[in-house]
């Protein structure tokens, strides 16, 4: 299968959990209908994005929003990345988490986040996940009809070395729930994911939550997706919404052929390694 039909869905999250999960829900359902393969919900779907609200919201692996999730993907018969949600251990650690399931439901991939967002930029967006966060250890890529995908989240896609595993992993396309905000965004959304896309020659998508001028964490939106020669293919603003696209994995062979990176690495020289 090479064509794939994916949706970003750019949702407004609110406090209310069990309200988002609905919100999604509705999403769903609607991009399902329009024939769409795979779904993306946003980074911390279910929480308004703040460091105190992840252990008030965590939830253990099989619990409400699992079960939740599952059911979307299941009811609707597509594969769906599950945003992100905090997720609680039985050492009451909390992880920024994204779960996939597949057609029947079934949990397919476990993304936790592996580096934790912790920046304080001068006169702009300071934020410190560590507070309430533990990083995951895992390098995450899933299989479905339409070949491997790798998943990471938000700041995780700033670390090219991951992108890069995943790659050599056999990913061919990258999926990034994330949240930028109005400091970084408008410098780096756009150049991270085409940069990504280019060493890497896949497709880069990422799908955030709408933009909340109120909310405790200010959204950039534009969940966007780039190609394997790094064009934007497209990009949202910043408002509620969703878009489906189709994406034709044999354009990746074909610019990997053309302009052949993965191969012509010089593995002799150097060589980037999962522990
Ligand atoms: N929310 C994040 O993890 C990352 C982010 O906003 C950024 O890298 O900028």
């Amino acid at each position: 299968m090479s064509k794939i039909k994916i949706a970003l869905v750019q949702m407004h999250v609110e406090k209310d959990k069990y309200k988002n999960l609905e919100t999604a829900n509705t999403f769903i359902k609607k991009v399902a209908q329009e024939g769409c393969d795979l779904a993306i919900l946003p980074e911390m779907f279910t929480t308004p994005y703040k460091t105190d609200n992840f252990p008030i919201y965590a939830e253990f692996e099989g619990e409400d929003s699992f079960i939740s999730i599952s059911n979307m993907a299941k009811e609707n018969s597509i594969y769906l990345v599950g945003g992100s949600i905090p997720e609680k251990d039985e050492k009451n650690l909390v992880y920024n988490t994204s779960y996939v399931f597949d057609r029947n439901g079934n949990n397919i991939g476990k993304h936790r986040k592996v580096h934790l967002f912790d920046i304080d930029v001068e006169g702009g967006q300071s934020f410190k996940e560590s507070d309430t966060l533990t990083p995951g250890n895992n390098i995450t890529v899933f299989d479905t009809e339409f070949g491997k995908i790798g998943l990471c989240i938000c700041f995780d896609f700033r670390f090219p070395e991951l992108a890069r595993l995943m790659v050599q992993k056999g990913a061919k396309t990258i999926i990034v729930p994330a949240a930028f905000n109005m400091t970084t965004g408008p410098a780096h959304w756009d150049l991270m994911f085409r940069s990504r896309a280019i060493d890497n020659q896949v497709y880069a998508i990422g799908c955030a939550p709408s933009r909340d001028i109120n909310g405790p964490y200010v959204s950039y939106g534009n969940s966007i997706v780039t190609t394997p020669w790094g064009d934007i293919l497209y990009k949202m603003d910043e408002k509620e919404g969703y878009k489906i696209l189709e994406l034709d994995l044999e354009y990746v062979d074909k610019i990997r052929k053309e302009l052949p990176l993965i191969s012509a690495r010089r593995l002799d020289l150097y060589e980037l390694k999962e522990k």
